[in-house]
């Protein structure tokens, strides 16, 4: 468990996390269709005979006819996994797994992990080197030094597509970017600044190297290992890199290093770094603890002892992340991109000034709401962009691809750089930043959520992971063996979590009165209300919510849809002048699809319909995205007729009278709505582009295709998300899995589910 920082998890739920459905965090998917005998007659031999030949003749053609461009191979030996120490291969794989979905998930870029058992220097080499035919990038990833400056040497040499150790010039770069800033902010200069590095591994002598070739003094730096400071003259435990950063100086540790330094720079192990040693660092020190998975020093503690400190880590869950997370995706896409041949010093200057740039620049509302009470303007707390800023791929990817053509290593030059920008800008899902920063908004602002199912494993789960991510306050409703469950699960301090049991609420008086207010003239006798909160959970939790003891409330694992809703309306009523309705959001890498109504409403009125499309492409731009709304039906612009339509080009006209400023069009039929070529058919279309946001005619339809979607597509689904109710209540599918449940927590307490 992790203590001081705003994030918490226990063992077991990333044990859980990495071991629940498929075991892993990567799978391959196929590309092309491959349902027919033809599919696999192309796919396959003899089909597969043509490119092969077209390779042989041609090895650029590799590019054109295989997934080479876009693969990157993270391969590491586990010499040095994080600073957890030389724990072996196989164990280093959750790690490289982890950075093959960070590829894909900040620059989709395609990224396997590779696991070689060897300490051998002359072993890995060969074995890497062989690899070329596949792979687009090798990115090598925590191996030890001095091994790691061997390897990568040999390696650029023999290789012709791009090498880089992450851990040196990942880091380096995003350590220079932060740095930049840092140093600006405490009115310094780089040729002034004193800096004392703690480690001289793979990182440290990367960074080292890089802050020296931007201007810091090579006398200014004292450079420490395990044995204390690497001054002239030291033989014991030296090799030729650490020598190449020895400094004449009379301290020979740690503490007399930092005496009177401006900048410590730690890339070594957890808590090297005593709080006391910080007090003789110059005025306005700034820190970089960068040890994973835990600093050198966390920052509660070293502000404890120099409140007037920058201090940065390699988490996520302090202000200031230096991690090379914010460089290795973006710097191998813009790499890939222009088939650069290397990865050179000016790609990764280019790299360091693009990502200290970005910084300055003014925040994004989105990133900026994330970042909630925490400081979102550039200054002390915000020295670095987030990882999930969404405008990194865009900013370092194509200030590494122009480096790469101005320095001579691009084989593929890109002639229109706008155009090649707003790729960039396209081949991410807004959604998936946009969630990434509901998530850190949930953490800004804890909210109170009611679980009205307190007593299933999936639900206890979810309120679990709700709660030590740091997202909110989870409210349980159910009986007396709640906290038993809990402890089962692993928690070991249970009765902390607030369960709420209608037995023996001192709540249950003040519900029955305001329940019996509401149903009296519906028939509803007192008693009957009584029973209804005694017995009902979601009768009780929606009260809970109603009289204002949460902000929000999650139910639908043990209940029908229709049923649960039945119950949560009795309480609670749709939102003034708002007809209530369900969206599910079908989530793929680079689109995003938001489907209503899919719960609610069977046969909606036309009026209902316009209101439907104006509720969901309020959802849709809460999520990044500008609506493009299509009313489908099995008939395009009334061919075929039929008796359906109407509702459907009502809707059309009430939107046009309202004046709505988004666009919309219909009806038409789902593959004029999603496939340009067809919708070129129609070119009166008010789309400018693929609808996004698809109004169903019905709830038979809506319905039945959202839960076939879910089934069988392979986009990620969320939702169905409940919109359009006074307070935000959020009724989950009975097949939901926790971190589903999280989710529609996290989106109900953060207002987009609303
Ligand atoms: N934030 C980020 O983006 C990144 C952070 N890191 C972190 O940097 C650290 C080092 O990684 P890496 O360079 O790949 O590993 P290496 O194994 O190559 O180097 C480790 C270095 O740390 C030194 N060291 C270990 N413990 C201490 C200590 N208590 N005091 C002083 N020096 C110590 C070692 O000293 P000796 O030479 O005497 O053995 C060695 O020089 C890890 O914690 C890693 O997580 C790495 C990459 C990126
Ligand atoms: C972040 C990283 O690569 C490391 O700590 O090794
Ligand atoms: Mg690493």
């Amino acid at each position: 468990m992790t203590e001081e920082s705003n994030v918490q998890f226990s063992d077991r739920e990333a044990l859980l996390f990495h071991s629940e459905g498929r075991p892993g965090k990567i799978e391959i998917v196929a590309t092309k269709p491959m349902a027919t005998q033809r599919d696999l007659s192309l796919a396959y031999s003899p089909g597969v005979a043509v490119p092969v030949r077209a390779i042989a003749a041609d090895p650029a053609t590799a590019y054109d006819y295989t997934a080479k461009g876009n693969l990157v191979a993270v391969i590491s030996n586990g010499t040095a996994i994080l600073g957890l120490g030389n724990l072996g291969a196989l164990a280093s794989k959750p790690v490289m797994e982890g950075k093959a979905v960070l590829f894909k998930r900040f620059a989709d870029v395609d990224s396997i992990d590779i696991e070689l058992a060897t300490e051998d220097p002359e072993a890995f080499i060969n074995a890497v080197a062989l690899m070329e035919p596949t792979f687009g990038g090798i990115n090598l990833e925590d191996i030890k030094a001095p091994e790691c400056f061997i390897i990568e040497q040999a390696l650029k040499e023999r290789m012709k597509i791009p090498v880089m150790h992450d851990d040196q010039h990942g880091t380096a770069i995003i350590s220079a970017a932060g740095l930049i800033n840092a140093v600006f902010l405490t009115g310094r200069e780089l040729k002034d600044v004193k800096v004392v590095v703690n480690g001289a591994g793979a990182a440290a002598i990367a960074c080292t190297a890089l802050i020296k070739a931007m201007g810091v003094r090579p006398d200014n730096v004292i450079m420490c290992d395990r044995s204390g400071v690497i001054y002239q003259g030291r033989e014991q435990g030296m090799d030729q890199w650490k020598s190449a950063h020895a400094t004449k100086t009379d301290a020979r540790t740690l503490e007399d290093a930092l005496d009177g330094a401006d900048i410590f720079l730690g890339l070594s192990a957890a808590g090297a770094l005593t709080p006391a040693f910080l007090k003789k660092m110059a005025k306005n020190p700034i820190i970089f603890a960068m040890a994973n998975p835990d600093p050198e020093i966390t920052p509660p503690d070293a502000k404890a002892v120099r409140p007037d400190c920058i201090i940065a880590t390699g988490r996520s869950d302090y202000p200031n992340q230096v991690n090379n997370v914010l460089g290795f995706p973006f710097i191998f896409r813009g790499a890939l991109d222009v088939r650069a041949t290397a990865i050179n010093e000016e790609m990764k200057i280019a790299a360091a000034y693009a990502i200290a740039e970005l910084a300055r620049q003014q925040v994004p509302e989105e990133v900026a709401a994330a970042y909630g009470g925490r400081t979102s303007a550039f200054g002390r707390d915000y020295i670095i962009p987030a990882p999930f800023d969404p405008r990194l791929m865009e900013i370092v990817s194509a200030a590494v691809a122009q480096a790469a053509m101005d320095s001579g290593v691009a084989t593929r030059p890109i002639l229109d750089m706008d155009a090649y920008r707003h790729s960039l800008r396209s081949r991410l899902n807004p959604t998936t930043s946009v969630l990434g920063l509901a998530y850190e908004g949930a953490r800004a602002h804890p909210k109170r959520v009611v679980f009205a199912e307190g007593e299933e494993e999936v639900v206890l789960r979810a309120a679990i992971a709700f709660r030590d991510g740091g997202y909110g306050i989870p409210v349980l409703v159910g009986r007396d063996d709640v906290h038993a469950r809990l402890s089962a699960l692993g928690v070991d301090n249970p009765e902390s979590f607030e369960v709420h049991n209608s037995r023996n609420s001192p709540l249950v008086p003040a519900m029955v009165d305001k329940l019996y207010e509401r149903l009296q003239r519906r028939g509803y006798l007192r008693r009957e209300c009584e029973r209804l909160v005694n017995q009902d959970r979601n009768i009780f939790a929606s009260l809970l919510l109603k009289m204002g003891e949460a902000d929000a409330m999650i139910t639908g694992v043990t209940r029908t849809y229709a049923q649960s809703i039945r119950d949560v309306r009795r309480v609670i009523d749709p939102a003034a002048g708002r007809t209530p309705f369900g969206v599910h959001v079908l989530v793929g890498q680079s689109h995003t699809i938001f489907m209503a109504d899919t719960t609610v409403n069977e046969r909606p009125t036309s009026e209902e319909l316009a209101d439907i499309a104006e509720g969901t492409a309020a959802v849709a731009r809460a999520m990044g995205h500008e609506p493009r709304v299509a009313f489908l039906s099995y008939s395009t612009f009334g061919n075929p007729p039929g008796n359906w339509l109407n509702p459907l080009r009502e809707a059309v006209e009430i939107l046009e009278k309202r004046g709505v400023g988004f666009e919309f069009e219909g009806e038409m039929a789902p593959d004029v709505a999603l496939n340009p070529k067809v919708m070129a058919n129609y070119p009166f279309s008010r789309l400018s582009g693929p609808a996004n946001v698809l109004i169903m005619p019905g709830l038979q339809s809506a319905n039945i295709s959202a839960k076939l979607l879910r089934e069988l597509a392979g986009d990620a689904v969320i939702g169905p998300m409940l919109i359009g109710m006074e307070k935000p209540v959020q009724i989950a599918t009975m097949s939901s899995t926790a971190s589903e449940l999280v989710t529609l927590a996290v989106l109900a307490a953060g207002g987009i589910a609303r």
